[in-house]
């Protein structure tokens, strides 16, 4: 939509038929965004080669653990003018890598075409065309630049970045500070607590950012704290509403059946957590939620650990 209403002619792929005539006939995706009228420049369908064909930009957003098998399909469509362009917020499980990673593992199209878009863009307010900003990240700024005025609208303003390392980081550890957040919400704690999630969140996302090679300044933008703010206020953050289950003591599976959406950071807590390990940085936070998570801790005593750390300096 935002693509379109910046005046692009745009092709949507997806996986069954009737998803892909309702979009066709009634401009409206019925399942994931019923009431939002799609522009009439919004074309779909279920071939991948048709959704290529010529393309400036193709926009991949699947959730992040199906990247890797998708684009080995789609791979040898893409065509050599198009920049791959990446709205996920995850680390793949297994190897720790950045979703802009995968896909110049997988395509071999190099850094310079792979771009991130990254910041607080619920996808429900930005369909309701609300005022928004986003951060579009490129290594090669020139790309970033014509990607920028692709996804620029009156409701939408992107501005670029070359740091895709600290956007991606930024958005894929805020899911799983999201769920700290939601996990204190739901225990009844009230706004000293998540404003320190919040903060102390963003404190280990920069640490491991750093060490990776983000710029700092990366996580006090949209793409670190925007995001971030976003996703730890909003009823509609599915990881924030996520964490809010299992912190009123619904169990892992109740919650799971619950979530019809994707919420990022159930999976990507553990790839953060090996990502900050294989790089020897501390996350307390992240090992916190992991262990709730996948380990069946309960929460009480998930936050007594994190409280029960040693004093220390800020800023170290
Ligand atoms: N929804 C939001 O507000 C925002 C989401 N994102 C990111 O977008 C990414 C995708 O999330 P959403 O679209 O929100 O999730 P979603 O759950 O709303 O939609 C996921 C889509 O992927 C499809 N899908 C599921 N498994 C698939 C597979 N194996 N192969 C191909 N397609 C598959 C589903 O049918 C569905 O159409 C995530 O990384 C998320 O962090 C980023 C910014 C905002
Ligand atoms: O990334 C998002 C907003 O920018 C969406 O957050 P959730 O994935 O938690 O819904």
């Amino acid at each position: 939509m935002v693509l379109a209403d910046a005046g692009s002619q745009v092709t949507l792929w997806a996986r069954r038929q009737e998803l892909v005539d309702a979009v066709n006939t009634t401009h409206e995706n019925p399942d994931y965004l019923p009431g939002v009228r799609l522009p009439e420049s919004v074309r779909a369908t279920t071939d991948p080669a048709e959704a290529l064909a010529g393309a400036d930009f193709a926009v991949l957003v699947v959730p992040s653990q199906t990247l890797r098998d998708n684009l080995a399909a789609w791979a040898p469509l893409i065509e050599p003018q198009t920049v791959l362009v990446s709205l996920m917020k995850g680390i793949e499980l297994g190897t720790a890598k950045r979703m802009s990673e995968v896909i110049d593992e997988v395509t071999k199209v190099g850094p310079e075409r792979v771009a991130v878009v990254s910041g607080p863009n619920l996808a429900r307010e930005i369909a309701n065309r609300q005022p928004a900003a986003s951060v579009v990240a490129c290594v090669d700024e020139a790309v970033a630049k014509r990607l920028q005025a692709a996804c620029h609208t009156p409701y939408f303003r992107p501005y670029t970045n070359t740091d895709v390392v600290g956007c991606e980081l930024g958005g894929a550890v805020k899911n799983v500070i999201g769920l700290a957040v939601g996990m204190a919400a739901g225990m009844g704690l009230g706004d000293n607590t998540k404003a320190t999630l919040i903060t102390r969140g963003l404190a280990e996302t920069t640490r491991l950012g750093e060490v990776l090679g983000a710029d700092p300044h990366t996580f006090a933008g949209l793409a670190g704290m925007g995001d971030l703010v976003a996703t730890c206020s909003s009823p509609l953050s599915r990881n924030n509403t996520f964490g809010m289950n299992l912190g009123r003591g619904m169990s892992l599976a109740e919650t799971i059946a619950a979530t019809r959406q994707t919420a990022e950071g159930v999976k990507s807590c553990e790839s953060v957590l090996d990502l900050a390990r294989r790089n020897g940085v501390d996350m307390p936070i992240v090992e916190a939620v992991v262990d709730v998570v996948h380990n069946g801790r309960p929460t009480q005593e998930a936050l007594q650990t994190l409280m029960s750390r040693s004093a220390k300096a800020e800023r170290r």
